[in-house]
């Protein structure tokens, strides 16, 4: 057993905007109140719930409480009144001119620094920027972004512009949740801490690589923002491309912030837009009713809040490139959607064939080596090997070595918020993207929406319960591919 508790920090004062939200609910304040109850805060720290509504810590609390009751997460609400020695709430209208007194007049002999965590929509980001103090220096004043930054690169870039104005780039958090999750981070050890793989993660040695999120939840009460996000804007901008650049990067001279993501930049900078025209290499879908865990559930036009012609996309699947010398010519597989039979995230790397087979393949068909990071729900790693059965024939079966770090450690996971809270105390920008990677990554994502709008191409309906459209299945195998619908 090993003790996975992070270490304490110094006090602090912890804004968070939109702590009456569904992000804030569901994930923020189970994270601070984990913190808080592990005894992680000093004593004179602060943590303030910003909202539209005036409520007093314990309504605030209440509501919290009713919040996560309905959502079942019983381990959540053992832990929030822990976080009453250090709440205040603040009634917070931002866009008003009252907010930015009330919110300096808040925060005045807080303890610092101030962390102001936006966990707001996009389109509120200015407002609350605008009544931040131009402060330069990160140990008085952080920012703390949420994705996706903006609908597109242009709005991102307006967003990044009055950040500049404001603060250095040392004093920004721009997150992506993904990255605090632990199987990330092992991802990075597995490359970068052993000996082993790296030199195999080459075009000589990789057939190709697939990369899949997928929810078996739909959209939820979340129709307002998703109308105008879909998966590409809600997934792919964020998620889908920094897994690729972290398992495509060059190894970084550190492990410092701007190392790992001078390399992971080089990546995003260099993917290949799938093509729409011809024979295209992207998929988009959109659920339709079905069955989900043996639930009957309704088609995304029927949710609340959509509308019933909506041509948002709920599933996407395309095949690019990195168009490095490492890389060239690999395909990247990359899916994601909603309602598909369950929750999973996994990394398949699939190796090349050996050049002559010596044995007799298994099956009838030859499976080369994989190696798969389960990024959720079980956060393991396995080699997929061939082995020669018992007995007189050279005949090969797979066979899997299983590395499940819950049962090396037998340490409860910690959610990738906290993680995220604890780096943005301590300082810690590795797990947070910089500007230039937010604004790559939105420029490949404005190219891929540009073309598919030019080409007029819609979401294909699938049904809930299946794993998106089967021109999906087409387009994975023009690439040499079958989708991994391991997900274990
Ligand atoms: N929910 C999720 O699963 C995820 C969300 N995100 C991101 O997190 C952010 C928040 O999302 P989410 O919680 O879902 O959104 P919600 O709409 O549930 O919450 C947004 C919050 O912003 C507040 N707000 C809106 N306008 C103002 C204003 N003028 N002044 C003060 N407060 C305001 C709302 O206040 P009020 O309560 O008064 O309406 C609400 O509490 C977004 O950027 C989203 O993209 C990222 C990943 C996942
Ligand atoms: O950012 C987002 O992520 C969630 C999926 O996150 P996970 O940690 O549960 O895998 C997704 O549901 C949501 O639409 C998106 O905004």
């Amino acid at each position: 057993m090993t003790d996975n508790s992070p270490l304490p920090v110094g006090s602090f004062t912890f804004v968070l905007h939109g702590a009456g939200g569904d992000l804030a609910k569901r994930k923020i304040i189970p994270a601070l109140a984990h913190l808080a109850k592990s005894g992680y805060f000093a004593a004179e720290s602060k943590i303030i719930f910003a909202q539209r509504e005036a409520l007093s810590p314990a309504e605030a609390l209440a509501q919290v409480d009713a919040f996560l009751q309905a959502a079942g997460d019983e381990a959540a609400r053992q832990s929030i009144s822990a976080l009453l020695p250090f709440l205040q709430t603040l009634q917070v209208v931002l866009g008003t001119a009252q907010s930015c007194v009330a919110m300096a007049s808040a925060v005045a002999n807080c303890p610092e620094p101030v962390v102001h965590y936006a966990a707001l929509p996009s389109s509120r980001f200015i407002d609350l920027i605008n009544c931040i103090p131009t402060v330069r220096d990160p140990a008085r004043l952080r920012l703390v972004l949420e994705k996706p930054l903006g609908f597109n690169a242009k709005e991102s870039a307006l967003i990044e512009e009055a950040v500049a104005a404001k603060l250095d780039e040392s004093q920004v958090y721009r997150i992506d949740h993904y990255l605090g999750k632990q199987a990330v981070q092992n991802l990075l050890a597995l490359r970068l801490g052993n000996r082993i793989f790296e030199p195999l993660l080459t075009r000589e040695h990789v057939a190709h690589v697939q990369i899949t999120v997928a929810e078996d939840l739909g959209v939820e009460n979340r129709a307002g923002f998703y109308e105008h996000a879909g998966a590409l804007r809600d997934m792919v901008q964020s998620h889908m491309l920094q897994l690729l650049a972290t398992v495509a990067m060059e190894p970084p001279v550190s492990l410092e912030a701007n190392s790992l993501r001078d390399e992971k930049l080089k990546v995003l900078r260099s993917l290949k837009v799938p093509q729409v025209s011809g024979i295209p290499e992207i998929v988009v879908g959109q659920y339709c009713e079905g069955y989900v865990k043996g639930q009957p559930v309704p088609k995304y036009r029927d949710e609340k809040g959509v509308a019933a012609n909506s041509t948002t996309e709920t599933y996407v699947s395309f095949r690019t490139e990195v168009q490095t010398w490492r890389w060239a010519g690999v395909p990247f597989l990359i899916r994601t959607g909603k309602r598909m039979p369950r929750r999973f995230a996994e990394i398949v790397i699939q190796f090349r064939d050996v050049p002559k087979p010596l044995f007799e393949p298994v099956g009838g068909q030859w499976v080369g080596n994989q190696l798969v990071i389960h990024l959720q729900p079980e956060d393991k790693l396995e080699l997929k090997l061939l082995a020669k059965t018992p007995g007189e024939r050279e005949r090969l079966k797979p066979v899997s070595l299983d590395l499940d770090f819950f049962n090396t450690w037998r340490i409860p996971v910690r959610d990738a918020y906290e993680r995220l809270i604890t780096d943005i105390l301590r300082g810690r920008l590795g797990l947070f993207l910089r500007r230039d990677e937010v604004q790559t990554q939105w420029q490949f994502v404005d190219r891929i929406l540009n073309d598919l709008k030019s080409h007029g191409m819609e979401p294909v309906p699938y049904t809930s319960g299946t794993y998106g459209p089967s021109s999906a299945t087409a387009m994975a195998m023009r690439a040499g591919a079958i989708w991994s619908e391991d997900g274990l």
